[in-house]
């Protein structure tokens, strides 16, 4: 059984107004919020780290009435390099690239022992079959459904075949996809067994922005609910 999930990412709000943004998701229905972390080096781009999920984590509390998991997407060579700094920030998950690291179970040790919750993804060149012997260890997959390092990217739909094939051999795993979101491409991820969307540019450029979290949970609920996989806490 898994929770639909939807995951604003950050990369697409106005860094201006950063907080008051971030907030206005939660308070659209948002459950996580998706920090995408890029060192320049893993991938072609740079955005933000520690300092700003820090302060990030002062005006959303883990003790506030409605509190947002902090879903931190390491888009950086070298992972194992910023779990401790991501864990005293307030992160409450990380997620590193498989292609980054020669030891992904040396890394996926790490994150359990800093206290986060640990992801693993793919780039879309990469198959999702080098998942298979690590993903017992895990608590979410991530299949990139754009090359990373930028927010509005066109959507990969032959990505879908990757998301199919995790949710059939493993129903109870949390599945995310990440790039090209929106309400006229949730169906095909939604179909293929995603659980976890990340939405960046949909969500945060949209009027009404919870208007479309609404529409993308409606999706992943449908599914889930049609292959008896929804959870219902
Ligand atoms: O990790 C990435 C890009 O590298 C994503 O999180 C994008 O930032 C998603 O943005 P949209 O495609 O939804 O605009």
């Amino acid at each position: 059984m898994v929770k639909p999930i939807i995951a604003p990412s950050i990369l697409a709000s106005d860094f201006a107004n950063l907080g008051h943004q971030c907030k206005c998701v939660v308070d659209g229905g948002a459950e996580w919020l998706h920090l995408d972390v890029m060192d320049g080096h893993f991938v072609p781009n740079i955005s933000l780290g520690s300092p700003v999920i820090a302060s990030l984590r002062n005006a959303l509390p883990r003790n506030a009435e409605k509190p947002v998991f902090f879903d931190c997407h390491m888009m950086v060579s070298n992972p194992e390099q910023w779990i401790e700094d991501i864990a005293k920030a307030g992160g409450d998950g990380y997620t590193f690239h498989f292609e980054a690291t020669d030891d992904p179970l040396g890394c996926i040790k790490k994150v359990k022992a800093a206290g986060m919750k640990v992801g693993v993804s793919v780039k879309p060149g990469t198959p999702v079959e080098v998942l298979f012997p690590i993903i017992e260890e895990i608590d979410l997959a991530l299949v990139m459904t754009v090359e990373p390092g930028f927010g509005g990217q066109k959507f990969m739909p032959d990505m879908m075949s990757k998301v199919e094939l995790l949710r059939k051999k493993y129903p109870k795993l949390n599945i995310q996809v990440d790039g090209g979101l929106a309400k006229d491409t949730i169906a095909p991820a939604a179909e293929a067994g995603a659980n976890v969307i990340v939405a960046g540019t949909s969500v945060f450029r949209a009027e009404n922005p919870k208007e479309v979290i609404d529409y993308l949970k409606g999706s992943v609920v449908e599914n889930l609910t049609a292959k008896g996989l929804l959870s219902k806490v």
